[in-house]
Parts: structure tokens; C-alpha cells; sequence
């Protein structure tokens, strides 16, 4: 067969070709058939589909079809178990023979076919068994009777399966529905093969349906197919949508992601909330080395948050707290540099005099050199304001290569503050230790406690106490924070602590510290300490260089004793900000290169001196004290006046506390008692009304050391005779005449210096304190020591007795 032959041939619709086409009546069917095996599914009737017969295995089969010149060929099916190796024996009886077509489209060679299906044909004969195969054909009709009620009813049935079918499958041309819909149930043999065509049933199913030629036993194997493909159609149908809907929901998915990750993106946060919060505090974790019971609990709460909803007032309270336990420095120590060279260096490097309290760290830093380690001891520096106590706690914790942090005591009266709140309150933090060791990412700083001394006591509980626990080497390597509710080690902390006085700490607190005493400076020493360190930190901080802004000596000192009499040198250092900020003005206003700074000066840059030269007060009745304050020593003037004659009598002004009023009875009953052994007028209180004043000054007035001071101003008043000589002293005196030792020497004895007293009367008991003093400050002074009033009398009356004074 060539294409002119097929092209003649015209294109037949399967409908049309048993009304229409007498030439293909089943009589001039041939009798002998080519027969070529399909797989996968037989052929039918009235069937119109392409098939692939391969022109070089069956080229003689072709052959003899072209020269036929009907282009009839019979299509049997047989599924090939092995290719090539089918036997007729395996061959079905009943076949289609089909008309084949070359499709236009087709290349030559390429083996394509349109195969029009045109009748069943069954083999009564073989007469090649092998291919080409050939064989003597019969076709048989169907069997029944077409008009019977039952036939229709069967196609009636088969048609409302097709109807029911057709929209489910969406494998169904339009063109095909509009074809199946106009079948008619007088065609019930090509109805039911245009069914089972219409099938995806195997090959033996369809097979059978094609060998069945009785209409109804056909039609009802139909009916059981097209039930099938029904049923699978809507399994389709429910899988389809099923995909569709998975596909639609990841597609949304995806779809809000992608729009997510946009917006995270634009906002700058890449990953949700709880992720970034998980991994931020396992990375804090693992930089940590936090004992096993720390680890649990920590592992507990991130577990918790990790089910916590991130919008949940729980989340905020669970993550606050995670965010302070992964930060306390759990098992993180920086090493100490015990080296008492290096540190010696430091001290000196940023203070100057102070030897004492050099000399007490050095000591204390080389017994932790010693030991390895320094922990179990708390240093206390007490002392006036400015005297360096936080400067030397700093120089501590560099000399030893430890962060230092400080916090202030001062005024807090809540319990919380050290121990922390408990979670359960809103706002709850943890306590300033934890917060300390939290800054500080170690847990072995130097922390400073400032101002322990006004560390107070409320309803919201006792700091103090709390204090103790951390402060103590028993308990406070254990310390339990109410807010992390963990314990934390606390021992490896050196602590510094600071105070004013001692008198106001609680006694346990103190008996826990070794004690070093700051206690001002002389004029000599500041005028050192201002040109050494204060000076050169304020051009620093200033921006100036040092040949931009000079000041000499004589400046410094009118600074010093005219506008700043303190015992520390924070006053002084404002004064001299004061001068450099004037200074950086005319600098900035005048062109000028440098500036150099004069006692003449002075006045311009700083106004008029604050403090005139302290005098003395003098006269009969008139004694000088020396106080000692948390401000540091001061003289104290005494003045006593017989106000009339009329009456006895006692008065006492100038503000004074308690235990001096004490003192002042006390020294009143003292001289009543002792008139003659002082050579007073023995009727002289009789008939004297004695006023006895303590002038307005800065220094609070308390304590019992003005005693002996008082008596000595009475008995003046007494004799009439005034001190001769420039003289302070202080010492409490009990009623029988006995003088007992005061506090603060070495701040009095600084004080008297300050106003060039040259001569001191001190209790004797206070004489090793006195000896203790640095040279440069006894240096110059006479000062005598008094075991009773009789000698206080003897030294402020009577010319000095060299044997019992000290130079
Ligand atoms: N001996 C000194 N040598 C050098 N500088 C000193 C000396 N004493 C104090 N200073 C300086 O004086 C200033 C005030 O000192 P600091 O703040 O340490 O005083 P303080 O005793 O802690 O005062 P407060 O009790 O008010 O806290 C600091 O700038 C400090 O460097």
C-alpha cells in the first residue's frame, strides 16, 4: 500500500460505513486475512485510532495488503510475554479487521497507521502460523434480537453509564461527548464496543467483550466496565482534587512565607521571635560554664518557652529571665595578676601619700599572693569625702587585673535591692550583685560598695542583714538570689566597701572587714596631690595641653587654703575645673597661645577667697577644742561669759547634741566641785549666771572629747585669765577628773595643723595613736598628754613643762 492508494480511499466516519459503504459489506470481506498482532488491547469495530505496525518486521504482511488493493488487515490481540516468541496457540479466536489509512502527517517508513475498525473476524483457519501470518476468516454477526426490550434496556442502561461518565473524566474530548451523545439505542452492538473502546479496562477484559457476540451477554460486560471506569473516574476525581488542594494549601503556604520572609527582611528581623530567643541564650550557654543544678534549671525554662505562646504575658516573664541567667558569668573568673611589684607601682602611679594605706593593701595583697588566692576578706576604707577611698579601690582591682564595679549603699532600705525581687512580682529584677556580675562578664571582680555606712533599715526589710549574708566567706558562696532562685558564688568577689564613719555601721558587718582609715589631707599634701594628679586630669579632661595652661605654687596654695578647707580634695578638684574652664575661654577669646596662672589671679578666676585665715578665738573664758566629723577633724572654739551677778545659774547654747550637753554638765559639776584646787574664787558660780557657747560652724556637735575643753574654758572664765598661748586639746572628762581617750586623732591633729595650732593637749591614753601619725605630721607640734584634768590645768595655765611634751 502506497499513500496514492489510501488517499483515494475516501475518509469514512465509522458511523457512516456500514449504511453508506456497500463496497464494505461484510460479502465482499475477503475470506483469507493478514493478520497482525496488537499489544495492550484489542481493536474494535467501528473504532477509528492510530496504530504503529512496524514496517520491517511486517513488510510482507503490508506488501500483500497494498497489492490487495482493499487495504484490509485483521488486528488480533496478544500481549507478548517475550517479544517475539508469541505461538498462534496463544492467539484469540476473534480479531477486528481494520482498514488502514496512512495519516497525512505520516513519514514514510515510519510504520503509522489510521486503522479504521470494521468488523469482528474469527479464524477458522490458519494458513501462515508464523509472520507473516495468514488465515482463513469467517465474521460472525452478533447474536439477539436488537429490538428486544431487554437489548434496549441494556443500551439504555449503558448510555445513562456513558452519560454519567463523560463529565467526570476530563480525558474526554468535547467532540467525543457530543459523538457518545448521539448514540442511539437501536445500535446496540456498536454501542457496546464503542463503550468498551471508550475504557481504560486491560486488554483480557476487553478482549472477552470483544469476543462476546450475544448483544445482552456483551452489553452487560460493558455495563460492569463502564460501572469500573465510573468508579475510577471518581477516584480520580477525588484524588485530583485532593492534590489540587494540597497543592493550593502549599502554594498558600509557601505563598505567606515568601511574603514573611519579605517583611522580616524589610524590618530587619530574620528569623520569628522564639528561634532568634532560643539560640541567643543556648549561645550564651555554651560560653558558659554553669554548675549541673544552674544547667537543669535553665534547660527547664528554655524548654518551657519553647511551648510558651511569644505574645503571652508568660513568654515576656520566662524570656526576661532567661536573658539575666545566661548573662550572670557563670563559672568565669579572669586571672589575678598577683604581683606586688606591679602593684606597688599602680598605687603610687595614682596616689600620692597615703603610706599607711599602701602599705596596709601590700600587705594584704601579699598574703593572697601567698595563699593563691585572694578571697575571704573585705577591705573597709573609711574616711571624708575625697580623700581617694574610691580611687584606692580602683587601683586595687588594676594592681590585681580584676574588673571593678561600684554601686552605692547610700539611703537603700529595701532588702530587694541585694537579694532581688522574687518572679512573681511585675517588674522583678534580679539584685545588684547579680547585676554587678553581669556587667562585669566575670565572676571574681572587685565590687565596691560605697557608702556602707548609710546603708538604712525599712519596713521593706533590713539590707544590712542581707549585706551580711553576701559579705560573709560562710554563706556567701551560696548566695540565693531571690530572682534567679540559684545559688551564685559570691566568694570569689573581693570586696572594697566604703564609709564616712564607722559609728553608724552594724557591728556584725564591721567585725567581718579589716578596717582602713583614710583621714584627709594637709595643705602640703594636697598642694602634691593637686600638682601630680588633679592638675594633669583636669588639662586632660580639658582637652589642654600642660604648656597651654600653667599654674604655680603659690596659686595652688592660695586655692587650697582659701577656697577649699576640706579633708579630701573633691573641692579642690572643682576649683581647678573652674580655672581651666575660664581659662579654655580667654584661650578661645583672646588668641592667646598660653596662659599662665598667678596667686594674683586667683581672685578674677575664682571670686573672693571663701575662707579668710581661721583666728583663734582668745580671751578669758575662751578654750580651743579639736572635733572630729565623718567631714574630718576641725577646731572647735569654746567661749564661756559670766552673764550677770545676781543668781546662779547654767546655760548652754550652739545647737549641741546630746552627749555634749552631757559633757558640758559634767564639766560644769567638775569645776563647781574643784574651785580651790584650781585657785578660782571659791563663791565665783554662787553668784555668777554662766553662759557657755559653741559657736555656729560647719561641724555637727556631738561626742563626749570637748570635755576637758569646756572645764578648761570655765575655769578661765573663773581666774579670769585667758590661754596665752595658741592651744587646742580634746579629751572627754569623767566627773571625778579623769581624762579618757577620743576617736579621730590623726584627723584633729590634721585639723589644728590646717589653722598653725603648734601646741595640743591629747588624752594620754591616745599617745600611741599619736606616735603612729607619719613624721610629717608631728613634725613642728608640742603636744602633751593627760592622764587627769589637774594636768590639763598644769599644761594650758602654767608655762609647759618640757620633760612631759613631745616635739
Ligand atoms: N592621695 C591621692 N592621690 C591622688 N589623687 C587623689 C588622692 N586622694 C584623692 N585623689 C583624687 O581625688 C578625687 C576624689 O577622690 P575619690 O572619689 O576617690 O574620693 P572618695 O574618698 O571616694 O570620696 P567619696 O567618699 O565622696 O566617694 C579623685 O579624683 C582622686 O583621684
Amino acid at each position: 500500500m502506497n499513500d496514492a492508494d489510501y488517499q483515494q480511499e475516501p475518509d469514512l466516519m465509522p458511523e457512516d460505513y456500514e449504511q453508506h459503504s456497500p463496497a464494505l459489506a461484510d460479502d465482499v470481506l475477503p475470506e483469507t486475512l493478514h493478520l497482525v498482532p496488537i499489544p495492550h488491547r484489542p481493536f474494535f469495530p467501528g473504532q477509528v485510532q492510530p496504530v504503529a505496525i512496524n514496517p520491517q518486521e511486517w513488510g510482507a504482511t503490508l506488501k500483500a495488503v497494498a497489492k490487495a488493493g482493499h487495504g484490509l488487515v485483521g488486528l488480533i490481540y496478544v500481549e507478548p510475554h517475550e517479544p517475539d516468541s508469541t505461538a498462534i496457540g496463544e492467539f484469540p479466536e476473534i480479531g477486528c479487521v481494520v482498514r488502514l489509512h496512512r495519516p497525512s502527517s505520516s513519514q514514510d517508513g515510519a510504520g503509522h497507521f489510521l486503522a479504521q475498525g470494521i468488523k469482528r473476524f474469527r479464524i477458522v483457519r490458519w494458513l501462515s502460523d508464523a509472520p507473516p501470518y495468514r488465515a482463513q476468516v469467517e465474521y460472525p454477526r452478533s447474536r439477539g434480537d436488537r429490538d428486544s426490550d431487554e437489548v434496549k434496556a441494556y443500551a439504555m442502561a449503558v448510555i445513562k453509564e456513558i452519560k454519567e461518565l463523560l463529565p467526570l473524566s476530563p480525558l474526554y474530548s468535547e467532540e467525543l461527548k457530543q459523538y457518545l451523545a448521539n448514540f442511539s439505542i437501536s445500535e446496540p452492538g456498536k454501542l457496546a464496543d464503542f463503550s468498551a473502546a471508550l475504557t481504560t479496562a486491560g486488554g483480557d477484559k476487553l478482549q472477552e467483550v470483544l469476543s462476546t457476540l450475544p448483544l445482552v451477554a456483551r452489553m452487560d460486560k460493558v455495563l460492569v466496565l463502564l460501572r469500573r471506569e465510573r468508579e475510577l473516574a471518581e477516584l480520580q476525581g477525588q484524588i485530583t482534587s485532593q492534590v489540587n488542594e494540597k497543592v493550593s494549601a502549599q502554594q498558600r503556604t509557601f505563598f505567606l512565607r515568601e511574603q514573611l520572609k519579605v517583611i522580616q527582611k524589610e524590618l530587619g528581623i530574620s528569623k520569628d521571635d522564639r528561634s532568634t530567643d532560643v539560640e541567643l541564650f543556648e549561645e550564651r550557654l555554651d560560653a558558659l560554664e554553669p554548675t549541673e543544678a544552674v544547667t537543669k534549671r535553665i534547660d527547664d525554662e528554655l524548654q518551657k518557652l519553647s511551648v510558651l505562646e511569644t505574645g503571652s504575658p508568660e513568654y515576656g516573664v520566662t524570656r526576661n529571665y532567661l536573658d539575666w541567667a545566661t548573662q550572670v558569668p557563670w563559672g568565669i573568673t579572669s586571672t589575678d595578676h598577683l604581683d606586688l611589684k606591679h602593684a606597688r607601682t599602680v598605687l603610687n602611679e595614682h596616689h600620692d601619700g597615703l603610706d599607711d594605706v599602701k602599705k596596709r593593701i601590700l600587705e594584704f595583697l601579699a598574703v593572697g599572693a601567698f595563699k593563691g588566692e585572694i578571697s575571704g576578706s573585705i577591705l573597709l576604707l573609711v574616711g571624708p569625702p575625697g580623700v581617694g577611698k574610691t580611687s584606692i579601690g580602683r587601683s586595687v582591682a588594676d594592681a590585681l587585673g580584676r574588673k571593678f564595679y561600684r554601686f552605692s549603699l547610700g539611703g537603700m532600705r529595701d532588702e530587694a535591692e541585694i537579694k532581688g525581687h522574687r518572679r512573681t512580682y511585675i517588674g522583678a529584677m534580679p539584685g545588684k550583685f547579680v547585676q554587678a556580675l553581669k556587667d562585669v562578664g566575670v565572676s571574681n571582680p572587685v565590687i565596691m560598695l560605697d557608702e556602707i555606712d548609710k546603708i538604712g533599715a525599712s519596713f521593706q526589710g533590713d539590707p544590712a542583714s542581707a549585706l551580711l549574708e553576701v559579705l560573709d566567706p560562710e554563706q556567701n558562696s551560696e548566695f540565693l538570689d531571690h530572682y534567679l532562685d540559684l545559688r551564685l558564688d559570691l566568694s570569689k568577689v573581693l570586696f572594697v566597701c566604703t564609709a564616712n564613719q564607722l559609728d553608724t555601721i552594724p557591728g556584725p558587718l564591721l567585725d567581718r572587714m579589716e578596717v582602713l582609715r583614710l583621714s584627709g589631707y594637709v595643705a602640703q599634701e594636697k598642694l602634691v596631690i593637686a600638682r601630680n594628679h588633679l592638675w594633669p586630669k583636669m588639662l586632660e579632661r580639658h582637652g589642654l595641653r600642660d604648656d597651654q595652661l600653667k599654674i604655680n605654687e603659690a596659686a595652688l596654695r592660695y586655692v587650697i587654703e582659701s577656697y577649699c578647707r576640706e579633708a579630701g580634695v573633691r573641692d579642690l578638684e572643682k576649683q581647678l575645673a573652674r580655672i581651666m574652664r575660664k581659662a579654655v575661654l580667654e584661650l578661645v577669646e583672646s588668641d592667646a597661645k598660653k596662659i599662665r596662672v598667678g596667686k594674683k589671679d586667683i581672685e578674677t578666676l575664682l571670686g573672693k577667697p571663701i575662707f579668710h585665715p581661721e583666728k583663734l578665738l582668745r580671751g578669758a573664758g575662751v578654750a580651743t577644742g579639736l572635733a572630729w566629723t565623718a567631714m574630718g577633724g576641725a577646731t572647735l572654739a569654746i567661749e564661756s561669759s559670766q552673764v550677770h551677778t545676781l543668781n546662779r545659774g547654767f546655760k548652754l547654747t550652739g545647737r549641741l547634741g546630746e552627749t555634749m550637753k552631757e559633757s558640758a554638765d559634767i564639766a560644769y559639776s567638775y569645776v563647781v566641785a574643784h574651785l580651790k584646787d584650781y585657785g578660782c574664787d571659791l563663791d565665783f558660780f554662787d553668784t555668777s549666771m554662766v553662759h557657755l557657747h559653741v559657736p555656729e560652724g560647719a561641724t555637727p556637735k556631738d561626742g563626749p572629747s570637748a570635755g576637758v575643753t569646756m572645764a578648761t574654758a570655765l575655769i578661765s572664765l573663773a581666774r579670769n585669765e585667758r590661754i596665752k598661748r595658741p592651744l587646742a586639746m580634746t579629751g572627754e572628762l569623767t566627773l571625778t577628773g579623769q581624762v579618757l581617750p577620743v576617736g579621730g586623732i590623726r584627723e584633729k591633729v590634721i585639723a589644728a595643723r590646717r589653722i598653725k595650732i603648734p601646741e595640743l593637749i591629747l588624752p594620754f591614753a591616745n599617745r600611741r595613736d599619736f606616735e603612729e601619725l607619719p613624721d610629717y605630721l608631728r613634725e613642728g607640734l608640742t603636744v602633751h598628754f593627760a592622764r587627769s584634768y589637774r594636768e590639763v590645768f598644769e599644761f594650758a595655765f602654767h608655762e609647759h613643762r618640757n620633760d612631759k611634751s613631745l616635739h
